[in-house]
């Protein structure tokens, strides 16, 4: 399998021009989107030991025995927040016999079922599950640390999307706080979820996937991976690249969302993994999704934005629901 020669994008700022700076790294982000939909990142705010400490949290819990993890079953939830088992993911419901060989975790806008969009039964939005952790096996993680350390890395994950999502604005030709009003308060509750997955090692023989050929559906995807490779992406002659772990770096690319925001000058590239490497592959996804109201409008076509009369236009909340409800089988059952 060829190896990506995806570019690394580095986003810290050195003294002097900012701007120029800025204008480098929007067209740099604009150029791989354009070309690949996928990037590594670097220079971001994200502290190196709190993913660490995520990965090791994720670790803590996909290492509990399976009636424990049962107790946060994805089913239990109202909102898709939870864990789901071996199979329970499917991304290429078309193709794919069974389901993907991972197992993972969603958790995402922590609301309160006080909170108006839960109360009016919004679909996918609400408390997350919260598992038990005993600080026995481990005495340095329990159920308080687990949750704070997930969910101080949900924020970070935010405010560093958001700053990529910055860069697109600017390099889209819109105003660089263009975005911001789909996913951030006061305006919106955005529909984000860190997503820590694991993927035991699939042997020579075994033809399932570890994650079936799919596009992302939302805005972008930061990815944090472990030191073992499986992610591979599809170039436009088809040929399958790995993108192998580089340490300190993000991958992120574009998802359906904002691949359709561009009027399709970024690519949603079609991506899978196939877990070869002989170990158990654990990565971090943190699906950086807008509030549920978002248009998903051309933004670079004024006229196809005021031809669209409100109901007609798709939403964020639409597009997430169907592919959901395409690839876990939990839903279906519903
Ligand atoms: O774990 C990875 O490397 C990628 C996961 C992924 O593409 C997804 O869950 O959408
Ligand atoms: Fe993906």
């Amino acid at each position: 399998m060829p190896n990506s020669s995806l570019p690394i994008i580095d986003i810290s700022l050195s003294e002097g021009s900012q701007d120029a700076q800025k204008k480098k790294i929007a067209a740099d982000i604009d150029n791989a989107a354009r070309q690949y939909g996928f990037f590594y990142l670097t220079g971001y705010q994200i502290p190196e030991h709190l993913i660490a400490e995520c990965f090791q949290a994720a670790t803590k819990f996909f290492d509990l025995p399976t009636d424990e993890k049962n107790k946060i079953a994805i089913e239990n939830s109202q909102c898709h927040r939870g864990w789901y088992a071996i199979g329970g993911e499917v991304l290429d419901p078309v193709h794919q016999q069974e389901g993907d060989i991972k197992e993972g975790l969603k958790i995402g806008n922590d609301l309160p079922l006080t909170h108006p969009l839960v109360t009016n039964g919004t679909p996918l939005h609400g408390p997350n599950q919260w598992p038990e952790i005993s600080s026995e096996t481990m005495p340095a993680m329990d159920s308080t640390l687990w949750k704070k350390t997930m969910l101080t890395t949900y924020d970070y994950f935010c405010e560093t999307g958001l700053e990529v999502m910055r860069y697109f604005a600017m390099a889209l030709n819109l105003e660089t706080d263009y975005f911001d009003h789909w996913l951030t308060r006061p305006d919106s509750e955005p529909m984000a979820t860190l997503s820590p997955i694991r993927y035991p090692a699939l042997n020579q023989a075994e033809t399932a996937l570890s994650a079936g050929a799919h596009t992302d559906f939302g805005c972008l995807t930061l990815l944090a991976q472990d030191n073992n490779e499986g992610l591979e992406i599809a170039i436009p002659d088809g040929t399958w690249l790995s993108v192998p772990p580089i340490e300190n770096t993000l991958i992120v690319n574009i998802g359906d969302m904002l691949a359709f925001w561009s009027g399709g000058k970024y690519r949603s590239t079609l991506h899978k993994v196939n877990n070869r490497s002989g170990r158990t592959r654990q990565s971090l996804a943190f699906f950086y999704d807008p509030a549920y109201n978002t248009p998903l409008i051309n933004l670079t076509d004024g006229l196809s934005n005021s031809s669209e009369t409100a109901n007609e236009t798709k939403t964020a909340l639409d597009h997430l629901l169907q592919k959901i409800g395409d690839s876990f089988s939990y839903q279906k059952n519903r």
